[in-house]
């Protein structure tokens, strides 16, 4: 009979299940932290977590809301990522929309620390007090000594994360986080280019010439200075670096500045 205490004892078994997994997990990662397989690389890997995510969203079905879903994953990627360090982050944001990001991203219980400049933030991670940089997602309407995003060298300070990852609907104030090395490709991703330009050149010139170059751009801010124009791009796949097809092009300065892998909208599930 469905009594409430038969649905009950179901419940019970399903939690000591559920448990016993989030046990087992715990323990692989512990190995993973112990055997110093990782010991070269950072211990956030936002392109194995969007893998991850983008796998079960896919499989997914039942009453169990997605969102519900990934913050449940959320919750047990922030956990791993402090068993295997001491990690903790820095952040600037103007209002409440950082740390809302920051929270639902890595948890409650990450060490992370509010600057009031997103250079200062940026020169915590370059300087080793954080392991990343979450700063909000570039915006045209930024003053210009809010714009971190010029200031990036990467590889050795590049941006490896879009938050949020998830969203079922419109995803509203967006940050980026900025981390040491480029992000493993998560078969989904797009970059973030710098392009500094003769401002005789027009943005539809700066695009043909990406787009002759092979590289599928947007557009995302355009920037007049005096003797050039600075725009960054957002482009389609993972631009490192020295990749060839920024050889070809003829711009006073093309740099390429971190990815993301490509976040899911606007999903019902
Ligand atoms: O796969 C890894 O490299 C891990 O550290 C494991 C794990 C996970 O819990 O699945 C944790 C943190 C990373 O950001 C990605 C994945």
């Amino acid at each position: 009979m469905n009594t409430l205490a038969n649905v009950r004892a179901e419940l019970d078994a399903i939690d000591d299940a559920l448990h016993d997994l989030l046990m087992r997990r715990a323990d692989v990662v512990a190995g993973l932290a112990a055997s110093r397989v990782k010991a070269s690389g950072p211990t956030l890997r936002p392109g194995r977590e969007a893998r991850i995510l983008r796998r079960l969203i896919g499989r997914h079905s039942g009453p169990l809301p997605a969102a519900a879903l990934v913050r449940l994953w959320r919750e047990m990627f922030a956990t791993s990522i402090r068993q295997q360090n001491n990690f903790s982050l820095a952040y600037h944001g103007v209002g409440d929309a950082v740390p809302k990001l920051v929270a639902e991203h890595f948890g409650m219980g990450m060490p992370s620390r509010a600057f009031t400049t997103p250079s200062q933030a940026l020169a915590a991670v370059g300087n080793g007090d954080a392991a990343i940089a979450v700063l909000p997602f570039p915006n045209e309407a930024d003053p210009t000594e809010l714009e971190w995003w010029p200031a990036l060298d990467a590889p050795r300070l590049a941006v490896v994360a879009r938050l949020p990852f998830f969203s079922e609907g419109n995803p509203g104030p967006e940050a980026l986080i900025v981390a040491h090395g480029m992000p493993d490709a998560s078969d989904d991703d797009r970059s973030l280019l710098l392009v500094e330009a003769d401002p005789e050149l027009s943005r539809g010139a700066v695009l043909q010439g990406l787009a002759e170059a092979g590289i599928t751009a947007r557009l995302l801010i355009a920037r007049r200075l005096p003797h050039v124009s600075r725009f960054l791009f957002e482009a389609d796949g993972l631009i490192e670096p020295g990749d060839g097809r920024l050889a070809a092009l003829n711009f006073i300065n093309t740099r390429p500045l971190g990815a993301y892998a490509t976040p899911i909208r606007g999903i019902s599930a």
